[in-house]
């Protein structure tokens, strides 16, 4: 018999490998943090030994999910201001509140809640785009989640950075502080076309050359976004970063909401990871990502839930049934977006955009053990015929209820094992008093 630390029995195995088949009555063996096997219930019991087995008949296992597109200690925002369109959200509610009160402690305290949401929703790894990244890095390491972090760069001063030079200055001093692994990886992230000017592009497009980086921005969320750029610089953003060389497979541009048929096809032909973010698209009444229509052109796509502010949840098996739905509705097509498709853009498709394909993304031998039960065998996903059906369709996160990362547990029957609520609920507190401080005051 072959020695293993895990096996987990299951209902169902969803591998979500481009090939991978679905197995019923399965097990999956785990050794170091990694995968060993996938094979029948039957034929784990005769291989293996293994310290530890969890028997889970009624679940589904899934791949970790991977939140594509995320602002995560902006958790701290969440309701703070709704129903109301993007610039004016940023320019009166979000961007004076986060001049007055952003550092590394808010960021502590808000990735820590994030981290607590999306491993209860079933993400184990996320694309962050935030200040303070030092202490989001910090927040990561000590959860045991996987992230790919942005370093942000922006053209007017925040409380991370004065002016361009302190920005490329301090993003360098991470690269070389704080080397990326499997579990963190770094993302050049610029804000957005109208928050970045063409000398910083230059130097965002050098840098990703240099060290091997990509480039994760906001890219065509409002119609209001291409009409000024094409004001501004006599063309629409996507074809402005075409001049600055950064449109290809390292361009990992959220929302993409507003797009032409050319741009569609140039989006798909060089391999631009598309983040869609259909809930906060929604909500901020941005307009609808061509998702049915990219999707046919065999772009690239992943799913995300933009931050908590706009959302106002991390919550990715529900941004799954959103986008589905969606989908459906905007092209007027019931076969637009299956299921199984958007949870391969939950999935591998998100793997794939944060460079971390090699290790995560589908339940295969040799893949870090990130692994999400999900219990279908309540009244709300009964009977089951269809378990791709039912977490799509039917599922909410409550049924998320063991989360592995790297074969460690972070979520034990909905506790989470490295995070302590009762601490980080009284570290949130003091946060909820200042920021319910009315603008007013703060001026
Ligand atoms: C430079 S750190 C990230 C920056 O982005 C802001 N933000 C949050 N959500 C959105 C969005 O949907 N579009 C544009 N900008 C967004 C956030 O408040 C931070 O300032
Ligand atoms: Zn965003």
């Amino acid at each position: 018999m072959e020695p293993v630390d895990i096996l987990i029995q299951a209902g169902w195995i969803i591998p979500v490998v481009p090939a991978g088949e679905l197995l019923v009555d399965g097990a999956v063996a785990v050794a170091d943090g990694r995968i060993v096997a996938l094979c029948s219930r039957e034929e784990a019991e005769r291989r293996f030994q293994a310290a530890e087995t969890v028997s889970l008949p009624d679940h589904a296992l899934i791949p970790g999910l991977v939140n594509a597109h995320t602002h995560a200690a902006m958790t701290l925002l969440r309701g703070i201001t709704d129903d109301v369109p993007l610039m004016e959200w940023l320019n009166d509610h979000i961007w004076p509140r986060e001049v007055r009160w952003v550092d590394a402690d808010f960021v502590r305290t808000g990735t820590r809640l994030a981290v607590a949401e999306m491993l209860r929703s079933g993400t184990t790894c996320f694309a962050d785009m935030y200040f303070f990244p030092d202490a989001a890095w910090e927040v990561v390491r000590e959860t045991g989640i996987r992230a790919a972090l942005g370093l942000i760069f922006v053209d007017f001063p925040t409380p991370w950075a004065r002016c361009p030079e302190e920005y490329l200055e301090k993003n360098r001093a991470l690269l070389q502080n704080c080397p990326a692994d499997d579990q963190i990886q770094w993302l050049l992230a610029p804000h957005a076309p109208y928050s970045v000017g063409d000398a910083t592009f230059e130097r965002i497009a050098e840098l990703a050359d240099h060290a091997n980086l990509r480039v994760h921005l906001h890219l065509h969320e409002t119609a209001q976004e291409i009409h000024e750029s094409l004001d501004r610089y006599g063309e629409r953003p996507l074809a402005r970063l075409d001049r600055l060389e950064l449109v290809n497979e390292c361009l990992l541009a959220a929302h993409m909401v507003h797009l032409t048929e050319e741009e569609i096809e140039t989006v798909a032909e060089r391999g631009v990871h598309v983040l869609h973010c259909p809930e906060s698209n929604l909500k901020l009444a941005s307009g609808f990502c061509p998702v049915a229509r990219l999707a046919d052109r065999d772009a690239a796509l992943a799913l995300g839930t933009d931050g908590a502010a706009s959302n106002n949840d991390l919550d990715l098996i529900g941004e799954m049934r959103t986008a589905a739905l969606l989908a459906k509705g905007v092209a007027g097509d019931p076969e637009a977006l299956p299921a199984a498709r958007v949870l391969e853009m939950a999935t591998l498709g998100g793997a794939e955009a944060l460079h971390f394909d090699h290790c995560i993304g589908s339940l295969e031998p040799g893949k870090y053990a990130d692994i999400v039960a999900v219990d279908l065998g309540r009244p709300e996903t009964q009977p089951c015929y269809d378990p791709i059906s039912q977490i799509v369709y039917a599922a909410t996160r409550e049924q998320v209820t063991d989360v592995w990362v790297g074969g460690q547990q972070l979520l034990t029957q909905r506790r989470l094992t490295r995070l302590d609520w009762t601490a980080l609920k009284a570290e949130i507190r003091p946060w909820e008093i200042r920021l319910a401080e009315p603008l007013e005051q703060l001026e």
